[in-house]
């Protein structure tokens, strides 16, 4: 279901809302029908419009405080109640590409968040916006009630944690610890191990979507771990994004996350090949982008990804070093299973390639240049 993505003015009153697809509490992979929809529309908010040109409408009062697209519901819908409950102070670990815009929709929420990073600088612009800052994990876990984690890889993921002056030694009962870094289950087990020893509460929940669906607190939440605390955090996750789910015992968030990204890693590194292959034998790869965009095997990422890279450009959204973890990650799950992952295990070594031409810190999508030169050769 699609619902309106531009803010629309009817009765004098602009209105607002999302191009995600509805879930329902009881099912969480259920889509609400459009019928539904506009029926819930007019029950929760009478006063609005439920149809326009005929065509039903999903539109709420524009909400002042928040910047992003409007969400209107999670795949485990929240209700209003849970605002009261509101834990006062959250802490924000982590200020990269993801965490700085996840922080700052917190903080233009009205949220009370106290960051910390491990290079300072980044903290600057959310102390300007309201933040405080502290000057270690410790010091953060130790003066709020939820402390949120956004690091690298399993290893800062740890670090931050667990390490020296690390969150655990400020987490104690009462509290909790939310790790939205893309770490593997066995790193976040550990991790939670160490949370839940201080009689604090866990949860994992690592994020599909990208650095601009963070700006615009559209992220999809892959949670797992102390259920209370889900619940507990909800309101912020739909401040940060569009849809969560939860998805029981620890290490199935991270194993969800990993899998996902597994088969994004593969999708960029097949679509690479067809880009340059349609190159060689004289097609515009211009035009192989739009025929993509029109048919079954269209995706938002080709569509965005594709025109810089025709022009060898890959400003950083994703880092190619993340995507490359991730696959390795998500290898190291299969080989558990005893799963065969040959496409994903040819793509990982393109990663690795393009990681040794020096291109860790650009976008994920400059693992068209490993192709480059093989083709060269
Ligand atoms: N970018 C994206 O599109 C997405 C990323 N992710 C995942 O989110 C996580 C963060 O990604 P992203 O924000 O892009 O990455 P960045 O590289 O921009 O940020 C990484 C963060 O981790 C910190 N960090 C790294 N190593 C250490 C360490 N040893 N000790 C303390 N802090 C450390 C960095 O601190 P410092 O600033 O000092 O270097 C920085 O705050 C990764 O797990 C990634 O896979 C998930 C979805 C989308
Ligand atoms: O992890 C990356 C993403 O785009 O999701």
């Amino acid at each position: 279901m699609r619902a309106l993505t531009k803010p629309l003015t009817l009765n004098n009153q602009t209105w607002v809302s999302s191009s995600m697809s509805i879930f329902v509490k009881t099912s969480y992979c259920q889509q609400v029908s459009s019928t539904a929809m506009a029926a819930m529309c007019s029950s929760f908010f009478p006063q609005l419009p439920t149809r326009f040109n005929g065509r039903p409408i999903y539109s709420f009062p524009a909400k002042s405080h928040f910047s992003g697209s409007f969400k209107a519901f999670s795949s485990q819908a929240s209700n209003a109640s849970s605002q009261d409950k509101l834990p006062a102070n959250v802490g924000f670990l982590g200020i990269g590409i993801m965490g700085s815009p996840m922080a700052r929709n917190l903080i233009k929420s009205g949220c009370d968040v106290t960051v910390w990073n491990r290079t300072k600088s980044k903290c600057d612009p959310l102390i300007s916006l309201g933040a405080k800052y502290k000057s270690s994990p410790e010091e953060v876990a130790a003066s709020c009630d939820v402390t949120f984690a956004m690091l690298s890889d399993p290893e800062s993921a740890v670090d931050v944690a667990c390490g020296k002056h690390g969150a655990v030694s400020g987490m104690s009962s009462g509290k909790g610890y939310v790790d939205v870094s893309t770490v593997d289950g066995e790193t976040s087990k550990y991790i939670g191990q160490q949370i839940k020893a201080t009689g604090a509460l866990f949860l994992e929940a690592p994020v599909s979507g990208s650095k601009k669906p963070a700006e615009d607190g559209q992220l999809i939440f892959l949670t797992a771990g102390d259920k209370s605390l889900y619940e507990t955090v909800a309101p912020f996750l739909d401040i940060m994004g569009k849809s969560r789910f939860y998805l029981g015992d620890i290490g199935n968030g991270a194993a969800m996350k990993l899998v996902v990204n597994m088969i994004m890693g593969s999708m960029m590194a097949s679509f690479s090949e067809g880009l340059l292959l349609s190159e060689k034998v004289g097609l515009d790869p211009s035009v192989l982008v739009e025929v993509i965009s029109q048919g079954a095997i269209s995706a938002p990422m080709y569509s965005m990804k594709g025109p810089s890279m025709i022009q060898s450009l890959y400003p950083t959204a994703f880092p190619l070093k993340h995507q490359q973890k991730d696959m390795r990650l998500a290898l190291g799950l299969a080989e558990s299973v005893s799963q065969s992952t040959p496409i994903a295990a040819a793509a990982n070594e393109l990663y690795k390639v393009a990681k040794s031409q020096g291109l860790s810190d650009q976008d994920f999508s400059a693992v068209i240049e490993s192709l480059k030169g093989k083709l060269q050769q």
